[in-house]
């Protein structure tokens, strides 16, 4: 068997490759960073370190590495015979990829299996999004799609930026869960083991987005502001233990009233997420957990997405705003989209801001509760 994994980075090496290897597909790793690429197709293996209680160690072996940037043909061709397609690239990327996986499965013989393609990015059914993407780059000619299966999924492990002289070794959390829909898999679902499948991600993805995701950027974000430089080190300061507590309070109304989790069973997986996020055997930063604040500010992605859906059930969400509140103040100068955040803070009224950057409608009952917390943050600026 043979997956071909777009984006060979933290949760390209630390997670999906080693489950696919673990699965016992040999795994063709595309990457566009060429000094990425260049390591792992000289290398025989590499070691994924798996911290936390129940800590261990294991060697990933069978790869191949492909630069996708300048060796596209060859990419094309191992799509067009692959039995899997996987990406972990980034929500915003997945545009520069889907072109080269439209002209794989527009090679692929139809006489083959179709191929599974999965999308294994932090966003509420981004396989869709690259399906359309995909979709647009085939247009006129779309019957290349029926070469695939698409199926959405959730997946969770963190895997923090590696220290500068791991080379391609990962230090990773021990903990891991990746959830993928059943529904598009006629007969058999693909053969990997450790991933489980479910009828309906819809549960599984917000409980992941709207605990794990939103939880962490809370603590990146209250991190930030408080100047801490780890995300343990920041989650041991009562009044940020207290932010991300209240929005995981918060989002856990929401996940219960919505998808009808046992209250117990949340409490439980929300207690468990404040012990990862503490975990003292990984070094997880603020720039890379609040990397990106745009993205993460937008509709349905982990503030704005739950905290319009209770304000729309009359459920509170003052602990959203607070965390939204310190995601207007992240400004790394690592990060381009902060920096554009910034500029948009400084030039556009609270009201045009939060029209643009959340995509709230003017009429949506959270819209001036964001407007007065953008325009707070405007005016102490
Ligand atoms: N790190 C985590 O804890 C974690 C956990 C779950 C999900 N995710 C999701 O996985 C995705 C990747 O995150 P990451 O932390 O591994 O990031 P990363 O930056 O470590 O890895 C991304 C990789 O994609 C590559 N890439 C960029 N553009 C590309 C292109 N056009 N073609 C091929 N490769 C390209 C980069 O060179 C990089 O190696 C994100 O959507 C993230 O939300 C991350
Ligand atoms: O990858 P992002 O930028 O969407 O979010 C940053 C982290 O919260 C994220 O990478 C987590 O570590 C991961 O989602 C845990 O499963």
């Amino acid at each position: 068997m043979k997956a071909v994994h777009f984006g060979a980075g933290n949760i390209g090496r630390g997670f999906v490759g080693l489950i696919l290897h673990r699965a016992g597909y040999e795994v063709v790793f595309a990457d566009v960073n060429a000094s990425l690429i260049d390591a792992l197709a000289a290398a025989d293996s590499y070691v994924v370190h798996e911290v936390g209680e129940q800590g261990s160690t294991e060697t990933v072996t069978g790869f191949r590495a492909i630069n996708s940037a300048t060796h596209e043909e060859a990419v094309v061709a191992e799509i067009a015979t692959a039995d899997v397609v996987t990406c972990a690239v980034g929500p915003t990327v997945l545009r520069f990829i889907a072109p080269v996986i439209a002209r794989g499965l527009a090679a692929r013989s139809s006489a083959l299996p179709p191929v599974t393609v999965m999308a294994c990015e932090n966003a509420i059914n981004a396989t869709d999004a690259l399906k359309a993407e995909i979709t647009s780059a085939l247009v006129p000619d779309v019957s290349a799609l029926s070469r695939a299966v698409f199926a959405n999924t959730a997946v969770d492990r963190i895997v923090p930026n590696q220290a500068p002289d791991a080379g391609l070794d990962v230090t990773v959390e021990d903990f891991f869960e990746w959830a993928i829909e059943s529904g598009p898999f006629d007969a058999a679902v693909p053969d990997i083991p450790d991933a489980h499948f479910v009828p309906d991600l819809a549960p599984y993805i917000e409980r992941k987005l709207f605990t794990v995701n939103t939880g962490h950027a809370t603590l990146a974000y209250a991190a930030w502001v408080e100047g801490a430089s780890t995300l343990s080190e920041a989650l041991a300061v009562p009044s940020v233990f207290a932010a991300v507590k209240g929005v995981l309070q918060e989002t856990k109304a929401l996940l219960v009233a919505k998808h009808e989790f046992d209250p117990a069973t949340q409490e439980a997986y929300l207690e468990k997420n404040l012990i990862r996020f503490a975990n003292p055997y990984l070094t997880d930063t603020p720039e890379r957990v609040g990397r990106q604040p745009l993205r993460k500010l937008s509709r349905h992605e982990r503030f704005i997405g739950p905290a319009a859906e209770l304000a729309e059930r009359g459920l509170p969400f003052t602990a959203l705003l607070t965390a939204v509140a310190d995601a207007l103040r992240f400004d790394p100068a690592s990060d381009p989209q902060s920096a554009e955040l910034a500029t948009l803070l400084g030039t556009l009224s609270a009201e045009e801001f939060t029209a643009q950057v959340t995509g709230l409608e003017e009429s949506h009952p959270l819209f001036p509760h964001v407007v007065s917390t953008v325009a707070a943050v405007q005016s102490a600026r």
